[in-house]
């Protein structure tokens, strides 16, 4: 069985972070382990407060795990601070798991901030280099290359910009599109599209921490990376059409527990 390390933030409400990561992974027959880097008191409706947890208790947490289980696969969500970032910077460094899939998440579903606006040029000095894959949405591409992206041409330069700034493969997610949900994958060297339908549903909370979650799990069970994101991306748009109407503002995705049944333990 194939180990993922979640790196991200709380949801108590169960449909992003930490929570909606280890649902993406288990359901993808994979073993979650978790390392939290923030706990935020949020829920379908939006984000009240939260409270970074102490680098060093972040670093304890990270060693913990490494030192006792091999890792296949690393997925970062929230990092929220410059000294949250270079910690993990510097374990992912000590210990380079063989995939690190990095969310740059900066803005939750309701329009609080996750990261600290002084903490933008350190995720783009010290997480993104490292990354075998970055999964920026629109709004983040936009604040990473700093113009605005509307058609699937901007959605293509930005991606080439980012790989430039030293992350392996981009990926620029188009849930924030309207006229359809098309993702663009930059591997280094071409551009794939993956096509999507826009569906119109307030059960997205979670996506991209789902997406890059279900994309790390999918590199660890040895899939290429075009497959892997393929395959995310699929269960992603399937977890949107059977989302449970959880909460009062905007819901989980539905995870599917059934797709892999685990035969053993190797
Ligand atoms: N309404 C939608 N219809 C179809 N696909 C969607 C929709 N919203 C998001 N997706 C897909 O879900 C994945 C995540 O994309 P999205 O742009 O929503 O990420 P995000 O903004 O980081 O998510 P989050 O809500 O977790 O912050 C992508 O594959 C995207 O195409
Ligand atoms: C902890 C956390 N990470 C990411 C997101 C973005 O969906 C969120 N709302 N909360």
């Amino acid at each position: 069985m194939k180990h993922v390390l979640s790196i991200a933030g709380t949801d108590p409400s169960g449909g992003a972070g930490a929570a909606a990561d280890c649902k993406t992974i288990c359901a993808h027959g994979c073993f979650a382990l978790n390392t939290i880097t923030a706990v935020v008191a949020q829920n379908t409706q939006g984000v009240r407060e939260y409270m970074d947890v102490p680098p060093s208790l972040i670093a304890a947490q990270l060693d913990a795990v490494f030192e006792d289980i091999p890792v296949h696969a690393v997925k970062i969500g929230m990092v929220s601070v410059p000294e949250t970032i270079r910690v993990i910077a510097a374990k992912i460094a000590q210990y380079k798991p063989p995939f690190t899939v990095v969310d740059p998440v900066m803005v939750a579903t309701g329009g609080q901030r996750l990261l600290a606006p002084e903490a933008e040029r350190v995720l783009q000095e010290e997480l993104i280099p490292g990354a075998t894959l970055l999964t920026p949405n629109i709004p983040e591409a936009e604040v990473l290359v700093r113009r605005p992206i509307s058609t699937l041409d901007d959605m293509e330069t930005a991606a080439r910009m980012i790989a430039a700034m030293g992350a392996k493969a981009v990926l620029i997610k188009g849930g924030h599109r309207i006229e359809d949900a098309t993702d663009i994958l930059y591997d280094g060297t071409q551009c794939h599209y993956f096509p999507g339908k826009h569906i119109e549903s307030t059960g997205t909370h979670g996506t991209g921490c789902s997406l890059s979650s279900a994309v790390a799990a999918n590199l660890a069970r040895g899939l290429s990376l075009t497959a892997a994101v393929k395959e995310a991306k699929t269960y992603v748009f399937r977890g949107i059409c059977h989302a449970p109407a959880i909460g009062k503002g905007h819901g989980p995705i539905h995870h599917f527990y059934d797709l892999y049944h685990t035969v053993g333990w190797e």
